[in-house]
């Protein structure tokens, strides 16, 4: 359900909320997105999505805005000598000095849309450590009610220093972020979630089930549970099935909660730093691009010195500036 906010300052008459599904790679984002987008469509809820993984092969749900249409990871990988990490991430902070555009686009739609859910790419470092992820994050913040959904395979977590990771990163990005946090067990089809619910709810379980194995992450994990205590006791969490949609019921209502907290404590901190955000935003983009500019330079200095030609790094420059972010025709005609 769209979500009216009581501050007329922010003039966000109607506006859907936006799910950013984060997640380790396989813990089956994509295959949420498409379970939700199925799910929430039935219910004749209007929902919109954007990929932002530029090196997913297949993806499992229609999509409506696709970074791959506009940023050709493996030429950035070519052009740029990196590895596949590498060229995700430069593809994405690429992506991101332009996300005004998918504003833009989402601005047009966001009266007739309920949710926007959005899928990033498995390499969570790519999305939470770097320029790209802060940039979107703020930029769609302080436009829409934003959930950040961490998705988990509860299949991977029966061992707990596994659990304990996941665990980690979604503290991280918590705090990093400070958007409202939604953790969804995923695959409860192949094991129910209810161990991982004990293990958050009695610190004292998870360092049993720590103290049957030897490692040093196993006592690094178990020193550091009474100190996650506190985080799990605010944490909202759902177990989910995203291939059999069980416990999609409960998703849906603890993603409404979570807007219900993003308006009464995000907005009142948003109204208070708004403009400092954009003002980060601004400068993270123009960061950015001078990065893409050394990256440039650097590259074509090695193409002159082993006297290759560097036409086809002029014209990856332009591509690169003239960037246009488009939703897909099909769906739009969908959405009519
Ligand atoms: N049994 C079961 N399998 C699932 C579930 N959700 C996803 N999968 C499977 O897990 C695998 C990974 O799912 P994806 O949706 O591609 O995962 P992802 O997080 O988007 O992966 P990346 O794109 O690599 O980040 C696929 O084989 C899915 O079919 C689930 O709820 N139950």
């Amino acid at each position: 359900m769209a979500m009216e906010t009581s501050s007329s300052e922010l003039k966000i008459p109607k506006s859907p909320v936006v799910i950013l599904m984060i997640g380790m790679a396989g813990s089956g984002k994509s295959t949420l997105m498409h379970r939700m987008v199925v799910r929430l469509g039935s219910s004749s809820s209007k929902v919109y999505t954007v990929n932002l993984d530029p090196a997913v092969k297949n993806l499992a749900y229609p999509v409506n805005i696709d970074i791959r249409d506009s940023v050709n990871y493996k030429e950035v990988m070519k052009h740029f000598g990196l590895g596949p990490n590498g060229a995700i991430m430069t593809s994405l902070n690429l992506f991101a000095t332009k996300f005004d555009q998918v504003l833009n686009i989402l601005s047009k739609r966001a009266g007739e849309l309920d949710y926007i859910l959005i899928d990033t790419p498995g390499q969570i470092e790519v999305f939470n450590w770097s320029a790209s992820g802060q940039i979107i994050c703020d930029a769609l913040a302080v436009t829409y009610p934003t959930v950040i959904c961490y998705v988990v395979d509860t299949a991977r977590c029966v061992k707990p220093v596994t659990f304990m990771s996941n665990m980690l990163y979604a503290c991280s990005i918590l705090y990093k972020t400070k958007l409202p946090f939604l953790v969804s067990f995923n695959k409860i089809d192949v094991i129910p979630h209810d161990f991982l619910m004990e293990w958050m709810e009695d610190f004292e379980k998870l360092g049993e089930a720590l103290s049957r194995e030897t490692s040093y992450v196993a006592s690094l994990s178990k020193s550091m549970s009474l100190a996650m205590e506190e985080f799990y006791r605010n944490l909202r969490s759902v177990g989910v099935s995203a291939v059999t949609g069980a416990g999609s019921e409960a998703f849906q209502k603890a993603v409404q909660d979570a807007a219900v907290e993003f308006q009464e404590s995000y907005v009142p901190f948003l109204r208070e730093q708004r403009r400092d955000l954009e003002e980060k935003r601004q400068a993270a983009v123009e960061e950015q691009m001078r990065n893409f500019e050394r990256g440039m330079d650097r590259a074509k200095n090695k193409r002159s010195r082993d006297g290759a030609s560097i036409g086809e790094l002029d014209r990856l420059g332009e591509d690169v500036h003239n960037l246009t972010i488009e939703e897909r025709d099909d769906f739009m005609d969908d959405m009519d």
